[in-house]
């Protein structure tokens, strides 16, 4: 079995679970954050540093990879974990949803997706069949299925449309799947803001029985007590014995919230990205390190953090470093904002073993948020 999750326990304050999922590449411990490196990179992270951060698995992308260098040289090169030289587990993302955020005048028809390329304009296609392909090139341990996430909002009769193509989409790359024995194959529920719609895609694709659900369509600009709302009516409609990927969700309370609600997995861009414009994470809420007032602050990111960032660098210089467009300044918040979420879900993890979860909620917002950038 190329994925297997296994149960822990369940946090008696809580909906939350603790787990396991096994893959080929080792064992990743739930509810967790996934840090994404969209090129074959965690953008200025070593593989190393990662190590030290306690990221334990990473996410790369169908749709980045296919464009550049292309699934057959990282195939060539051995897959992506000797390409990338990470030896843990991956997870690739399987195009759709880039395809969407990325490329110009796409055109969607029951046979995939045609667009065209967001570096050279080529016109490129891919279908639930080339995702498949693309993704079984590039040897990550989990891939998702190719499918639609609907825009935002998006009337009722679309996003029925689109979540019965998605489910039919699933099917397709299911009878595609050419590693069964060790690449686990995820599918994603659809179904926009509906009810009805949520549940029908989840008795959909849980009949087709895959090894682990993503939960997606969500984080698209939607309200978050929204995003609750639907994680609400839809986790319970997926298999307890089998992990649960909220796609695209990592601000911190919303890591929180979804792990109160049952979810195991997520992942967001956020991290690293606003780290490359000087935002940080810190327990007191986000700090914009380019502000004037940090110029002579000499102490460090966050005064709660034991991070190597805030151990050895003062707020002055970070801001010095990044005024100065010096790379290193960026690897610095990079870091620490990586190590933050890690940490935020290492006690997220602590909290559901001691049945305290809800209490741990309330004190972490009761800090964050307190700061006045
Ligand atoms: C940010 N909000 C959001 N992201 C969503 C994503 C992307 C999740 N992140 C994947 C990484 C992105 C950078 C490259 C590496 C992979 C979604 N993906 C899919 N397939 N379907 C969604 O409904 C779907 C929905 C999403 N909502």
């Amino acid at each position: 079995m190329a994925i297997k999750y296994e149960f822990i326990k369940q946090c008696k304050q809580s909906g939350a679970r603790l787990g396991r999922v096994h893959t080929p590449h080792g064992i990743i411990e739930t509810p967790t954050f996934m840090p994404v490196g969209t090129q074959a990179t965690v953008k200025t992270m070593s593989p190393e540093e990662l190590k030290a951060l306690d990221a334990q698995i990473i996410l790369s992308n169908t749709y980045h990879l296919f464009l550049r260098p292309g699934h057959e040289i990282v195939k060539k090169a051995g897959g992506l974990h000797t390409f990338m030289n990470w030896d843990r587990p991956i997870l690739t993302d399987s195009g759709g949803f880039q395809v969407f955020s990325l490329s110009e005048r796409r055109k969607i028809t029951e046979e995939g997706v045609e667009f065209r390329s967001h570096l050279n304009g080529e016109k490129l296609f891919i279908s639930p069949e080339k995702a498949m392909e693309i993704q079984n090139a590039l040897g990550p341990d989990i891939m998702m299925a190719f499918d639609e996430c609907p825009p935002y909002p998006a009337t009722y009769e679309y996003v029925k449309q689109s979540t019965e193509r998605t489910s039919r989409w699933a099917e397709r790359c299911l009878a595609a799947h050419q590693r069964k024995h060790d690449q686990g194959l995820f599918a994603i529920v659809q179904g926009g803001m509906f009810e009805d719609l949520r549940v029908q895609s989840a008795k959909d694709l849980t009949s087709m029985d895959f090894p682990g659900y993503a939960i997606g369509g969500l984080s698209v600009g939607e309200p978050k007590h929204l995003m609750y709302e639907v994680l609400d009516y839809t986790v319970p409609h997926l298999p307890f014995d089998k992990p649960r990927y909220l796609m695209g969700v990592g601000s911190p309370d919303a890591l929180v919230e979804g792990s109160i609600r049952g979810i195991d997995m997520f992942d967001c861009v956020l991290p690293t990205r606003i780290a490359r414009n000087g935002t940080t994470m810190t327990s007191q809420g986000r700090l914009v390190i380019r502000n004037a007032k940090f110029a002579e602050d000499f102490g460090p990111l966050d005064p709660n953090c034991d991070c190597y960032t805030c151990k050895n660098y003062s707020r002055a210089y970070i801001r010095h470093l990044l005024k100065a467009d010096e790379t290193f300044g960026i690897r610095l918040t990079t870091y620490h904002n990586l190590h933050f979420l890690t940490r935020l879900m290492k006690n997220v993890r602590e909290a559901i073993m001691n049945d305290c979860l809800l209490d741990y909620r309330d004190q972490f917002f009761a800090q964050y948020g307190l700061l006045d950038n």
